[in-house]
C-alpha cells in the first residue's frame, strides 16, 4: 500500500478527482518531443511532467512517473537504479511511453494505464470500466480485521469467518481479507459482468480462487439473494456500494466520468439506493449478532442512523462511525441484534449456479 499509497490519496481521494481542461491537440505536443536515444528516464519524465502541466493534467510529475517506471519494468520511479534512470531509452520504450502518456492525456486513470494497482499489498489486475480501488476503502479492510481480530475463537475456526461482499468490483475487498484471514471464505458478489469476470482473473492470480465463490448478483432486484443463503449464514457483510448522491455525479472528475462504470458510483438521488438494499435483506443473511461494514459519503451516518430507526423490524443498529485519512465519518459498523433470521435452516435453497472458480 505504501508504495503507490501517497499517489493515491491525491489522485482519488473522496472520488473528487477534479482536472483541468480536456481541449488538448496531440501534434501540439507531439513535435516537442525530443528523439529516441537522446533521453534518460529523468529527463523524459521532466518532458512529459511539462507536458501534462500545460495540458492541465492532474498529478502531471505522479503521472509520469509511474508511465516510465512501468515501461521500465519498475513499480515506482523511485524504485529504478540511479544508473537506470540516467541510461538513454531505446526507441521501442521510448514509443511506449509516448502511447501510455497519450492515453493519460486523454484523462484515462494511472491505474488503467498501468493495468494494475496494489490494494493492501496485493496486485490487482485493473481494467475499464471495473471500478479502481481507493485508499480509503484499505482502512475499511482495516477496520474489518481488527474486528476479526477481537474475536479470535472465530477467525481461527475453519471456514470462518464467512464474508458477502456486495459489490465486488475487481475483488479488492474480498482478496485482502482472504489473504489476511488464512481461515476465512468470502462470497463476491456484483451486477457488473466485467467485475465479475475481473474478481476472478484477480482471485486466481493470486491463488485464492479455492476461498471464493464469485457471483452475478443485483442486489436490487427481489429474491436475488435467496440462494446466498445456500452457503450458511454470515459473520459479516463488507461493501463499499455506489453512494454518489445523484446530483454529485456531474462533478466527478473526467477521469471517473470517462473511464469508470457510472453504476459502480451512482447512489441514487441521496446515494442510498444500494445501501437499503443491503440493509434491508442483512437481517435474513447475518448470524445473530454478525455485523456489515460500509463505505459511505459523509453524509450518510446520518441518513442511515434515520433509515434504522424508521426500520425497526430490521433489528439493526449502527454501533460505529469512523473517519477516514482526511477526517471525514466514512465508514459505518452495523450490528444485527436479535434471535429472528429469515429463514428457518431447513427451508435453505438448493445450491446456486454460481462460478465457482476451480
Ligand atoms: C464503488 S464500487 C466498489 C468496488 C470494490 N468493492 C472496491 O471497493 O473497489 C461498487 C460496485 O458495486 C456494484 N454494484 C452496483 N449496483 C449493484 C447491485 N445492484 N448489485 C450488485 N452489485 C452492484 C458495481 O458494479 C461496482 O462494482
Amino acid at each position: 500500500m505504501e508504495r503507490w499509497g501517497g499517489m493515491l490519496r491525491v489522485l482519488l481521494s473522496g472520488l473528487g478527482w477534479r482536472g483541468g481542461t480536456l481541449g488538448w491537440a496531440f501534434s501540439s505536443w507531439r513535435r516537442h518531443l525530443p528523439q529516441a536515444g537522446l533521453l534518460s528516464a529523468t529527463q523524459l519524465v521532466n518532458e512529459w511532467t511539462a507536458v501534462f502541466e500545460k495540458e492541465g493534467i492532474p498529478e502531471a510529475r505522479e503521472s509520469s512517473e509511474y508511465i516510465v517506471a512501468h515501461v521500465l519494468g519498475a513499480k515506482t520511479f523511485q524504485s529504478l537504479r540511479p544508473a537506470l534512470r540516467r541510461q538513454p531509452l531505446t526507441p521501442g520504450q521510448l514509443q511506449c511511453i509516448q502511447e501510455l502518456s497519450g492515453r493519460r492525456l486523454q484523462r484515462m486513470p494511472v491505474q488503467y494505464i498501468l493495468g494494475e494497482w496494489d490494494f493492501q499489498g496485493l496486485s490487482l489486475k485493473m481494467t475499464p470500466p471495473v471500478f479502481i480501488p481507493r485508499p480509503e476503502t484499505e482502512e475499511l479492510v482495516e477496520w474489518v480485521l481488527e474486528e476479526a481480530a477481537l474475536r479470535p475463537h472465530e477467525a481461527d475456526a475453519q471456514g470462518s469467518p464467512l464474508i458477502l461482499e456486495v459489490g465486488c468490483g475487481s475483488g479488492a475487498i474480498s482478496l485482502s481479507l482472504l489473504s489476511r484471514l488464512p481461515q476465512s471464505r468470502a462470497i463476491a458478489v456484483d451486477k457488473g459482468e466485467a467485475a465479475i469476470c475481473l474478481t476472478l482473473e484477480n482471485a486466481q492470480r493470486l491463488r485464492l480462487q479455492d476461498r471464493i465463490q464469485i457471483v452475478p448478483l443485483d442486489v436490487t432486484l427481489e429474491g436475488s439473494w435467496a440462494h446466498l443463503l445456500y452457503w450458511g449464514p454470515l459473520d459479516l457483510i463488507v461493501s463499499n456500494p455506489p453512494y454518489v448522491f445523484r446530483q454529485d455525479m456531474e462533478q466527478l472528475a473526467p477521469e471517473i466520468r470517462s473511464y469508470e462504470d457510472p453504476a459502480a458510483l451512482d447512489g441514487g438521488e441521496k446515494g442510498m439506493d444500494i445501501i437499503e438494499h443491503i440493509l434491508a435483506l442483512a437481517p435474513r443473511l447475518l448470524k445473530d449478532s454478525g455485523s456489515i461494514f460500509l463505505e459511505v459519503d459523509p453524509r450518510h451516518p446520518e441518513l442511515v442512523s434515520s433509515w434504522l430507526q424508521s426500520r425497526p423490524d430490521l433489528s439493526l443498529n449502527l454501533v460505529a462511525v469512523r473517519r477516514d485519512f482526511c477526517g471525514r465519518s466514512r465508514f459505518l459498523h452495523i450490528q444485527r441484534s436479535g434471535a429472528q433470521r429469515g429463514y428457518p435452516v431447513d427451508a435453505w435453497p438448493e445450491p446456486p449456479s454460481a462460478r465457482v472458480p476451480r
